[in-house]
């Protein structure tokens, strides 16, 4: 069993939208196919990755190191004996071979985007959901059969008024979405707040509703939202500092008594840590948005799920960035509190199976090899325009 050749591409998912740090006018991703020599249904397995929104694509570094170390290496230092598929854990280790600690840049994105097709790779050699192997081998059998998602955008974009953003939020609750998420910090704070009232007048309650600063504030403003935020009650207060910035976070958490969410931007087990160890975060009360795509991928996310345990967090704290359905199978397979999801933005890599629609806000999965992708016409069709032909 080998891995025959690995193929990437950079695709264009610009946008006109804005968050508080950066528009998406030239927003990249990296599309990669892993292809394999075992034969399902008379065609070899092709395992498909793409790295989350956010981040530009990698193509240089995988041509440059990550596929030629995996091209070298000896394929039988590749294999999982007693499962008889290919070895995630092997291959991420022939990836970062001559890779020093420390510095978890774009490198993570790359190595996450290959992990992930090697992944769909392994879940379809085994014929099975990718959530379903998960459980079987990580979670004695169990998986969650849907999993809670909420809608995110409520993005700045040109000409969108209040008014865009209430139809917005309607067309989500429409949806079968109870939970949305819009962006602040892009605004001065009292039009912020206009925009924040003029979503909660279509979702009700504060619960219903998540701001996202994408990491803009400094202390001072970061502390000033918190206070004109706290009386509305929202679900939660997202990425108000620097990512790395766990003294901000810390000291935050001593002035809001809501609900925060942070850790998009950590692309390591290590970072994760650091944000565990120094951020405040409170465990009964906060939620972790890690995303297995642009942080090494979900042999990365095992060590980080391992790391929280080991401090006390349950893996129901976690609720992945990206709205995608590599963590969405993580999450129904290692039992994580639920997922992003992006009805409209970052199409066509947001979102799920296309014949999976969200209820009450729970989303199930589909009973397909893999991580699905074949269940979302547009993104298959892309993958294999881009990829295979
Ligand atoms: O706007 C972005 O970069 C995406 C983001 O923060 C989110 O989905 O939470
Ligand atoms: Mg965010």
């Amino acid at each position: 069993m080998r891995i025959t050749e690995i193929r990437e591409k950079t695709v264009s998912i610009a946008s006109p939208i804005a968050n508080a740090f950066i528009d998406f006018s030239k927003m990249t991703c990296s599309v990669v196919a892993v292809i394999t020599d075992q034969i399902r249904d008379g065609e070899p397995v092709i395992g498909f990755g793409f790295n989350s929104n956010g981040r530009y694509g990698q193509g240089a570094l995988m041509r440059e190191r990550f596929i030629p170390r995996l091209m070298e290496a000896n394929p039988e230092a590749l294999i999982d004996r007693e499962n008889d598929n290919l070895d995630p854990f092997a291959i991420w280790k022939v990836m970062m071979t001559n890779e020093k600690p420390g510095g978890h840049g774009e490198r993570s994105v790359a190595v996450g985007t290959i992990d992930m097709a090697v992944w769909d790779a392994v879940a379809k050699i085994a014929g099975k959901p990718l959530y379903r192997l998960l459980a079987d081998r990580y979670r004695e059998g169990i998986a969650d059969d849907s999993v809670w998602v909420y809608a995110a955008g409520g993005y700045y974009h040109p000409g969108k008024e209040i008014e865009g953003l209430k139809d917005e939020m309607k067309s989500y609750r429409d949806r079968g979405y109870k939970v949305a998420k819009m962006k602040i910090g892009l605004a001065p704070l009292a039009d912020d707040m206009k925009r924040v009232e003029a979503a909660l007048s279509v979702l009700g309650e504060g619960q219903n509703l998540c701001v996202d600063a994408n990491g803009r504030f400094d202390l001072k403003t970061a502390l000033a939202y918190a206070r004109a935020l706290e009386p509305y009650d929202l679900y939660w207060y997202e990425e108000a500092g620097d990512p790395l910035d766990y003294a901000l976070q810390a000291e935050l958490s001593q002035h809001y008594s809501g609900r925060m969410a942070t850790g998009e931007n950590l692309f390591s087990m290590q970072d994760a840590r650091n944000l565990i160890r120094h951020g405040g975060m409170n465990r009964e009360r906060d939620i972790l948005q890690f995303d297995c795509a642009l942080s090494y991928g979900l042999v990365e996310y095992m060590r980080t799920l391992e790391m929280m345990a080991e401090n006390g967090w349950s893996s129901r704290r976690v609720v992945p960035h990206g709205g995608h359905q590599m963590s969405l199978n993580i999450a129904a397979g290692l039992h994580l509190g639920g997922n992003e999801s992006y009805p409209d933005v970052f199409q066509p890599f947001g979102g799920f199976a296309d014949d999976v629609a969200v209820v009450d806000s729970q989303v199930g999965l589909p009973d397909a090899p893999g991580v699905g992708f074949e269940r979302k016409a547009a993104l298959y069709a892309l993958f294999k325009r881009e990829l295979l032909e």
